[in-house]
């Protein structure tokens, strides 16, 4: 005799159920209902002050959605259960201008830890900024910046990349580079959520949407 099994949906590795944000009792966004799964990215999209950069910063732990739920693998977010396992990179690029992209990465690797078989010449290289290891950030251009605040994604194992505009001050090759680190982070199991303004060009299929609005 045949025995039929019902398939169990795996628990998502992040999921919003009816989230809201309001600031001073005006609504920002919601109620907004996703799913991330791992090996998934999935792109924001929404007007200019629609709450795309809010979302993320509630995601970080920096703001609180005081409606709805949000889960981080089946339990409710909370940032001390996922320090290290999500990073952020938004406008402010996090880096300290006075250190070297080298010592910057070196702190990003005390605070979060480092992701097995990286180092940092290859990453530095990787991301175009051999040479420039050594140089103090504040005298490095927009995008070499940006491109020593990606550096910073490929050596700490954080599942769940956050993007805020990742393509803002990149070229043609930066915006290239972005595409293929998110390509490689993905088919190892990673998840990224994105926000750009601007087409992405994500080699890995299709990706998910979601759609800001008050
Ligand atoms: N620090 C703040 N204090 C008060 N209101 C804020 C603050 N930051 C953002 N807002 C408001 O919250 C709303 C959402 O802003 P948010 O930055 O999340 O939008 P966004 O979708 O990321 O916009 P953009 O596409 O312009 O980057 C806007 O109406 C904005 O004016």
């Amino acid at each position: 005799m045949a025995v039929m099994t019902a398939a169990i949906p795996a628990t998502p590795l992040l999921e919003a159920r009816a989230l809201c944000f309001h600031r001073q009792d005006e609504p920002v966004f919601g109620p907004l209902d996703f799913r991330l799964d791992a090996g998934e990215l999935t792109l924001i999209e929404g007007d200019n002050g629609s709450g795309k950069t809010t979302l993320m910063r509630i995601l970080t732990g920096l703001l609180h959605a005081e409606e709805g739920e949000l889960l981080w693998r089946g339990e409710p977010l909370h940032r001390d259960r996922c320090v290290g396992d999500i990073v952020f990179l938004g406008h402010q690029l996090g880096l300290k201008s006075e250190l070297t992209p080298r010592e910057n990465l070196r702190v990003a690797i005390g605070l979060h830890g480092h992701r097995e078989h990286t180092d940092i010449d290859a990453v530095l290289a990787q991301v175009g900024l051999a040479g420039y290891g050594d140089e103090p950030v504040r005298r490095l251009s927009a995008g070499q910046k940006k491109r020593a605040a990606l550096a910073r994604l490929l050596l700490i194992p954080a599942t769940l990349w956050l993007l805020d505009e990742p393509y803002a001050n990149l070229d043609r090759t930066g915006i290239e580079l972005v595409n293929r680190l998110l390509a490689e982070h993905i088919a190892r199991g990673g998840a990224a959520l994105v926000t750009s303004h601007g087409a992405v060009g994500f080699h890995g299929g299709e990706p998910q949407r979601i759609r800001m609005h008050a």
